[in-house]
């Protein structure tokens, strides 16, 4: 860095990068903040510090008792920091040791969101430790952090943008301190995980999801950015609860939600441009799959839950192939649950098996069958669906539950997107055995409170012959002395991956066809040993390297389909992936 940069201004120091760190610390910024411009330069490369008071209390530079020697003298800390000097290994032991103790879940999460203080330190964390910390983080314990944030709120996380904001959107964006933001995860709380509305307390939802983009993902924190779009709640005990921290009315709809979410959509792409990824979570059906439909081509725009889903699942269900056999087309798919998961998951199966048997999607579709609260969906029904759920209505008499739906279809693969925890009965799950060697059992539904079965009852119920896999982890599970590793159908392998893919090739939409690429690359990383133990996913363990291949296959598709926007392209996308990765490790400062 340019000598320039240390001058003394007004008797505060300048906080300087050494550049030797940010080679051990990779390059950080996709794009490279390493490989600065002029602008990168001044901001945010260098920060006057006119008290080390104020940097400790910066969660982006502050390192606590890691702060050296040095740094301490040049950057005024002397005396506010007791004189130990230790590495950040060793505040990684100490906190890992802290978090180890307490036994409740929430107590961990809480202990996490503390140290919000300290921004590398909590990836630190994260990263090393992401098979034991993504349980804390996400689900299951966020959905519960999501239901008690009134009472764990200690300080504001994200943005909050409320019916008050009306007319003023834009200025609030203006509010927060980061001008280049790559990905926002916005909800409006309706429908968080399967534990429903929860209004204005989803934010642990974006918050959470943005935490997963950095960390398994690469993405930087400060070009993330977790909204929450407040339009009231219909949740009368959130609305009746003093300590509740949103707008205390019921939920706007019709016109005046829509005119909110279309100022909220014009006021992104006006402040931070066209290649900023929206990713919607955890709206509610009737909201989800006509904002996805209504933003789909003029932003860009994902859907977690529908998109997300759909190509974490279509990754297991192939790689799956290997344990059960056949081909994708071979297979009968039944769901239980057609709202945004399981018809987007039906859809992209769908479309993958058109694409390898060249059958139209209107074909293909007859494959797969799906269950909702009514019923089996079948054309009788048609007029009174929702739009969504039509192509899914075929001829069929009528059956009115899963039961007797698992009895008449006959599927070998079961996938449950209900929402409702325990409906994957003992008679369910012995259905699907009785005709399949290996049935593939799903149960996709979060909180682990929501899933449709647990891991322990169908390796029981199936006699140890179940593939499964759920959304929210279990732990493995032994039956007649084998030990059996449930995998995680998260969409979490996918979005941090997918959207890294987007930002390094500077797309500017998304299509389906990027869906398949990422489920591809995830399929394809599944390896022996994974199968071996009856697991269909890759451990997380190795999540940035599987993100890193997820984002160079979306990132070639984005290419092929022309759009994408940073030209020329890189000839190794993996490399150029992995190069714009984040690393959490400290710099050191001149
Ligand atoms: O958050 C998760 O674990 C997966 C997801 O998107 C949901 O359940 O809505
Ligand atoms: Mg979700």
């Amino acid at each position: 860095m340019e000598s320039t940069m240390k001058e003394m201004r007004d008797g505060a120091s300048v906080l300087d990068f050494d550049s030797k760190s940010t080679v051990e610390g990779g390059v950080e910024d996709v794009y490279g903040e390493d490989r600065a411009t002029e602008d990168q330069l001044v901001t945010p490369w260098t920060i006057s510090v006119a008290s080390g008071y104020c940097l400790l209390r910066d969660p982006r530079h502050n390192k606590g008792l890691a702060f050296t020697e040095k740094e301490r003298d040049a950057h005024y800390l002397r005396g506010l920091l007791p004189p130990a000097v230790i590495s950040q290994q060793l505040q990684e032991k100490k906190l890992m040791n802290s978090i180890r103790q307490y036994e409740v879940p929430l107590q961990k999460y809480v202990a996490m969101m503390e140290l919000e203080r300290n921004e590398r330190l909590f990836y630190k964390l994260l990263i090393d430790n992401v098979e034991e910390l993504l349980p804390v983080v996400y689900t299951p314990t966020v959905g519960e952090a999501c239901q008690k944030y009134g009472s764990i709120f200690r300080r504001p996380q994200g943005l909050y943008i409320s019916l008050k904001e009306k007319g003023k959107i834009l200025e609030v964006l203006k509010n927060w301190p980061e001008r280049s933001i790559q990905v926002i995860v916005v909800t409006d709380g309706e429908r968080i995980l399967g534990l429903g509305d929860l209004g204005c307390q989803g934010m642990g939802i974006p918050v959470g999801k943005l935490a997963l983009y950095t960390a398994l993902g690469g993405i930087r924190p400060s070009a993330c950015l977790p909204i929450t779009v407040d339009v009231g709640t219909n949740n009368e005990q959130l609305l009746k609860d003093e300590f509740y921290i949103g707008l205390r009315q019921r939920r706007a709809t019709g016109q005046e939600y829509a005119e909110l979410l279309d100022e909220f959509m014009s006021a992104v792409k006006q402040n931070y441009g066209e290649k900023v990824l929206i990713q919607f979570e955890d709206f509610a059906n009737h909201n989800a799959f006509e904002l996805l439909a209504k933003y789909g081509t003029t932003h860009l725009v994902f859907n977690d839950d529908i998109q997300g889903t759909a190509s974490v699942v279509l990754a297991g269900v192939v790689a799956a192939l290997k344990l059960i056999g056949g081909t994708l087309a071979e297979h009968r798919f039944l769901f239980l649950g057609a709202g945004e998961a399981g018809t987007g998951i039906a859809e992209l199966i769908a479309l993958e098996i058109s694409k390898q048997t060249k059958a139209p999607v209107e074909e293909t579709r007859k494959k797969i069958c799906l269950v909702d609260s009514k019923g089996l969906i079948v054309s009788s029904r048609k007029d009174s669906l929702q739009h969504f759920k039509k192509p899914w209505a075929h001829e069929h008499e009528p059956v009115n539950n899963l039961l007797d739906a698992v009895k008449v279809i006959k599927p070998t693969i079961l996938i449950g997107s209900s929402g409702v925890g325990r409906t994957f009965t003992k008679e369910v799950i012995e259905a699907m055995a009785s005709f399949n060697e290996k049935p593939l059992i799903l149960a996709l539904s979060n909180p682990t409170s929501q899933s449709e079965c647990t891991a322990e009852e169908a390796y029981t119920w199936s006699k140890g012959r179940a593939i499964f896999a759920s959304g929210s982890p279990f732990d493995p599970f032994e039956y007649n002395g084998k030990v059996f590793v449930p995998g995680q159908a998260n969409n979490a392998y996918i979005f941090p991956g997918f959207g890294l893919g987007l930002v390094i090739s500077g797309a500017i939409r998304v299509h389906d066809d990027m869906l398949l690429a990422a489920s591809e690359a995830l399929a394809k990383q599944v390896t022996e040993e994974n199968f071996e133990k009856g697991l269909i996913y890759p451990p997380f363990s190795n999540i940035r390297k599987i993100s890193a291949n997820i984002a160079a296959n979306v990132a070639a598709k984005a290419y092929e389909l022309g759009v994408a926007t940073r030209l020329p392209r890189p000839q190794n996308l993996v490399k150029c992936a992995e190069s714009c990765m984040y690393t959490p490790v400290y710099r050191n400062y001149r």
